[in-house]
């Protein structure tokens, strides 16, 4: 028997933009809220690009990673919502009394009358360099994110990569490194066409088909990358860079796990929980927000969060009180904000 004094009106899984965002949503409606999140830190994927500009929130003006984490954080916390860090939710079932009992990774279990699945692809493991030893530069100069853009000044560093990060990072690194050398598989990067174009315009070295074969060790026994050995992916030959630094940018391995095999009729294809419009899941009762989300309208950006946000908290609202508005009012005359 769950006391109604521990079962939350909306459990929200992942703290990223679309968690974040929907927290404080979730306040504005005046439910009680509560956000569980594995990792030690809020703000999700945004925390592997904090140094980054981001240009694509509409009403901000350029804003690095670091900055948006922050005022997504202050904003979730408007209404003091539970917040639990450090827990991976590994188990969702229904109870008799349709309420939802949620079991996490350090044997802890939350009560929920509704959830928000806000996990984006899920925890984000990066794709690591298959070359035997490669572990053992991680503590010197071989990365796998770039957390602080100053650590690369007057550096000659290689990035490994094609896709949106690989692009991003050699255009921040171009102006501050002493060169950037870009490697890839294949002669298509991926990424807005205008940073490919910029990019491509630059003092940026491009390499492709091209790929890393082996990292090669200094001398002076402080087990960091000297030299990288550059491999044609089709005639084989081999050029080599000395280099700083190496940035691997080779995309995620995501863990979805606690849902592939979920006994509540949860839908996951291609690493995405099929949604309607209003952010239902199959699953009477769960929501999903942000990149999890896969519906006629989504879309995988920080922006696209918010919406999804705001409709699957509209959503909770009205399956647990079916008279509520159906959506919440304007910010300025929501009686919540009367006594902020
Ligand atoms: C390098 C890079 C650059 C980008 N640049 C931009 C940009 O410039 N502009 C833009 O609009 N978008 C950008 N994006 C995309 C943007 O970051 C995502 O669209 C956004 O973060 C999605 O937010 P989300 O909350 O849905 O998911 P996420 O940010 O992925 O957050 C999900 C959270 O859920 C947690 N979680 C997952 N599973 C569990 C579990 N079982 N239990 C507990 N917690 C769990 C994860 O730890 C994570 O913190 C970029 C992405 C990357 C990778």
């Amino acid at each position: 028997m769950v006391l109604e004094s521990a079962c939350y009106d909306v459990t929200i899984i992942g703290g990223g933009p679309a968690g974040l965002y929907s927290a404080f949503y979730s306040g504005m409606r005046d439910l009680k809220t509560k956000v569980i999140e594995y990792e030690e830190e809020l703000g999700g994927k945004v925390n592997v690009y904090k140094e980054k500009t981001i240009w694509d929130v509409g009403g901000l003006p350029p804003t690095t990673g670091a900055q948006l984490i922050s005022q997504l954080t202050d904003q979730a916390f408007t209404f003091q919502p539970t917040i639990v860090l450090g827990e991976q939710v590994i188990d969702i079932k229904k109870m008799d009394n349709g309420y939802f009992h949620i079991t996490t990774n350090k044997n802890r279990d939350h009560y929920s009358k509704t959830i928000i699945l806000a996990t984006g692809y899920g925890i984000l493991k990066q794709t690591k360099l298959n070359i035997p030893g490669a572990e053992k530069f991680e503590t010197t100069n071989l990365y796998y994110a770039v957390k602080e853009l100053g650590k690369f000044r007057g550096k000659d560093v290689v990035i490994s990569g094609g896709g949106n990060s690989a692009v991003d990072w050699a255009n921040e690194l171009e102006p501050i490194a002493k060169s950037v050398t870009v490697v890839h598989r294949r002669d298509q990067f991926g990424g807005h066409e205008k940073f490919v174009a910029r990019m491509r315009n630059s003092s940026i070295d491009i390499l492709t088909p091209y790929a890393i074969d082996d990292l090669e060790s200094s001398q002076d026994g402080t087990c960091c990358i000297e030299n990288v050995t550059l491999k044609h992916c089709e005639n084989e030959q081999c050029q080599f860079r000395k280099t700083d630094a190496v940035i691997v940018n080779h995309g995620y391995q995501p863990d979805l796990s606690f849902l592939d095999h979920n006994s509540i009729g949860l839908k996951v294809e291609e690493r995405r929980l099929r949604t309607s419009n209003q952010m239902e899941t199959d699953a009477t009762g769960i929501f999903a927000a942000g990149d999890i989300s896969n519906h006629s309208s989504s879309i995988p950006l920080i922006a696209g969060t918010f919406t999804d946000a705001a409709l699957a908290v509209n959503a909770a609202k009205l399956y647990i009180h079916p008279d509520a508005d159906r959506y919440a009012r304007v910010s300025s005359h929501n009686d919540r904000f009367k006594s902020q």
